[in-house]
């Protein structure tokens, strides 16, 4: 397995399969692309399937063993299936989705090999629901969270941008993840630095504040040190990077990006490597030249020396932890 600079393994990859989208969230940072509601059309610039499953097989051959399809909404995609079977067999397969395209295609993706989803959902009030995604399908993806239940793939974490606009329905969505087997909650700090409008941003510190009152326990993942509550049987994960120096200390996946670049960090744009027509030996190359490069995000990782030059800053050598649960 490859480790950066600062120790970290990677142990997974995260991979958008498309920029376009069938909703228009108000917060969306597009898996870093920035731009809410990619075209709807298919675009010449997508991987294709086989430069996808390229990619993948190089990837198991440094042992990563995890793979996240995103997007955009992935589901788009008519060749996900096809996509996730012929994933390498080592690989455990996961996506992030919207849900509305699961009702008729959940079991295909389970047959295909998908594990679990992950689906957003950031109200259980239908108003409120569109006014977030732009879009009238909150019945849908209601309807796609019980296609994923029913085809097994369990658990399904539903996804919830905690920022102004939401913060109030963590109560009940809470409740509905402690009613239903098979369902979690992943409370996601809204992130601004892609997506502006920090003023929606709410202290994330105050929901771990009101779960941990709540919570009959508490547990630590390993992948960034992320925080589990269990409440009333139902588990509660928050995601909360910003400004999180252990968050990125634990940060353990390289992202793909739509149209085939390599990248190690969600919010950087500057450290995209095209793998464009590469042969299996240029993107072996290429992966590990991006391994080698990640630096954690948050956290004075990079100090200036003498010269003015960037350079690594020896306080954090070697880094924390390795590994991914
Ligand atoms: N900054 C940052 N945000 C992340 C990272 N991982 C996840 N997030 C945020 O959390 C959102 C939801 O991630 P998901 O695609 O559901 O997957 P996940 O929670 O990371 O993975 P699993 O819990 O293993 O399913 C992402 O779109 C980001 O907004 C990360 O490494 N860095
Ligand atoms: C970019 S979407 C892609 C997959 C799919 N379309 C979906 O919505 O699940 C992946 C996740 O990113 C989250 N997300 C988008 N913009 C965000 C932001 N600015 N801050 C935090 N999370 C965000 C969404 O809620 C969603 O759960
Ligand atoms: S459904 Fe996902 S990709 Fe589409 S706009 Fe919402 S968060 Fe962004
Ligand atoms: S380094 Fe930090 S901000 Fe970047 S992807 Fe990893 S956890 Fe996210």
């Amino acid at each position: 397995m490859l480790s950066d600079a600062f120790g970290r393994e990677v142990s997974g990859v995260r991979v958008s399969l498309t920029d376009r989208c069938n909703f228009d969230c108000v917060y969306c940072h597009n898996e870093g692309l920035g731009d809410t509601r990619g075209p709807q059309e298919p675009q010449d610039d997508e991987m294709t399937a086989d430069e996808v499953v390229r990619f993948l097989d190089v990837a198991a051959e440094y042992d990563v063993g995890k793979v996240k399809f995103t997007g955009g909404e992935p589901m788009l995609r008519e060749d996900l299936e096809e996509i996730v079977r012929r994933t390498p067999d080592s690989m455990e397969i996961s996506v992030t989705t919207n849900g509305t395209f699961l009702p008729g295609r959940a079991e295909a993706l389970a047959d295909a090999g998908v594990v679990r989803v992950n689906v957003s959902q950031d109200a259980v009030d239908p108003e409120a629901f569109a006014e977030i995604t732009q879009s009238g399908a909150y019945d849908r993806v209601v309807e796609g969270v019980d296609a994923a239940l029913d085809a097994g793939l369990a658990p399904v974490k539903l996804n919830m941008v905690v920022f102004e606009g939401t913060a109030g329905y963590v109560p009940e969505m809470v409740d509905r993840v402690a009613e239903r087997d098979g369902l979690q909650l992943q409370l996601i700090e809204y992130m601004p630095e892609i997506a502006g409008n920090p003023e929606w941003a709410i202290d994330i510190e105050r929901v771990h504040g009101w779960l941990a009152e709540q919570a009959d326990r508490v547990e630590h993942r390993e992948m960034h040190d992320r925080r589990r509550y269990f409440v009333d049987g139902g588990m509660v994960e928050i995601v909360d990077p910003v400004g999180n120096e252990t968050f990125c200390a634990n940060c353990h996946r390289v992202r793909v990006t739509h149209d085939g670049k390599l990248k190690g960090c969600l919010n950087r744009g500057d450290d995209h490597r095209s793998m464009g027509e590469m042969t299996r030996d240029e993107i072996r190359e290429t992966f590990e030249e991006t391994v080698a490069n990640r630096v954690p995000y948050y956290g004075e990782y990079l100090v200036e020396d003498d010269d003015g030059e960037w350079v690594v800053n020896e306080k954090y050598l070697p880094a924390p932890t390795a590994g991914d649960d």
